[in-house]
């Protein structure tokens, strides 16, 4: 039985989920519906605004992420990477709360980011050493390894990802696929409980594009992700649909990717 869950207004971490067909909200439903992730990613009230002009970027949602693939899918500027940053802290909230697994990212910061892999849309934001051994080897300094260590270890990553051809080029002379899937490989490194994606197959050919998706779909990890690309969002557990800062739409992938192109007015003619 599928659960549609939709964000709520009220100031209760409790998700607002509806067995289908029915207009009761169930929590028996949410649990049933989530058998499989006990940690989770929780939104309490959490809204975004600027300073100092204070325009609203995110509203403030009430969420409980505990599915192992989620997507955000909305139109360019609705907010799907701020709600991203959310979740490592590199974002806080203006009002309410955001908890990586119990944990506040604004007060345990780094314990959050420690557990948290986040995957920039543009891969030279994280791609800083001359090689991409090194970034590979610099990722790893958080685990504490020697640097025999981190060096074999960087290898297997690049030779795990298809990428040890590239490990002794800069990243300014590949192509931004491979710069996508090295940038990939640096978060993947260190084995984060939880993997943050913003669009993370937006640069890929079709077969890059292929392999970066099944391999997301193998990791263990729970897995958020933005894309425009909806064969994509398709392939995840549940998805949210933002609309101008706000969740019109958290359910099933199928449901939601209806909902958005509903949304955007570009369902084709005549179709359901
Ligand atoms: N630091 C900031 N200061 C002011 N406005 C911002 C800031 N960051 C983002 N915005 C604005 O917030 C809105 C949402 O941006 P966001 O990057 O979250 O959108 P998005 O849904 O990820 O878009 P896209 O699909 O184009 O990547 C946009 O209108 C953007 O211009």
């Amino acid at each position: 039985m599928w659960c549609i869950c939709r964000a709520t207004s009220s100031r209760t971490s409790s998700p607002r989920c509806w067995p289908s067909r029915s207009t009761e909200p169930s929590r028996d439903c949410w649990q049933r519906s989530h058998p499989f992730v006990p940690e989770s990613i929780e939104f309490r009230a959490a809204g975004v605004r600027t300073h100092p002009e204070g325009r609203t970027l995110l509203e403030p949602l009430d969420l409980l992420l505990a599915e192992r693939r989620i997507s955000v899918i909305g139109a360019n500027g609705s907010g799907k990477s701020t709600l991203l940053r959310l979740i490592n802290g590199l974002l806080l909230p203006t009002e309410g709360t955001v908890a990586v697994h119990g944990n506040d990212t604004r007060t345990m910061g780094r314990t959050v980011r420690r557990s948290v892999g986040f995957v920039f849309t543009d891969p030279l934001s994280q791609l800083v050493m001359p090689t991409g051994r090194e970034d590979v080897e610099l990722s790893l300094r958080t685990l504490r390894l020697s640097s025999g260590d981190r060096r074999s270890r960087a290898g297997e990553v690049l030779r795990r990802f298809g990428i040890d051809h590239l490990a002794d080029r800069s990243s300014y002379d590949l192509s931004g696929g491979e710069r996508q899937i090295l940038a990939l490989a640096v978060v993947l490194a260190t084995e984060p409980r939880i993997l943050v994606a913003d669009e993370p197959t937006t640069l890929l050919d079709l077969r890059n594009d292929a392999r970066v998706r099944s391999l997301i779909a193998g990791l263990d990890q729970q897995v958020v992700f933005t894309t425009h690309n909806l064969d994509f969002a398709l392939e995840s557990d549940r998805t949210l649909v933002l609309d101008a800062g706000r969740i019109v739409f958290d359910g099933p992938a199928d449901d939601a990717v209806a909902h958005y192109r509903q949304l955007c007015s570009c369902a084709p003619l005549g179709g359901p």
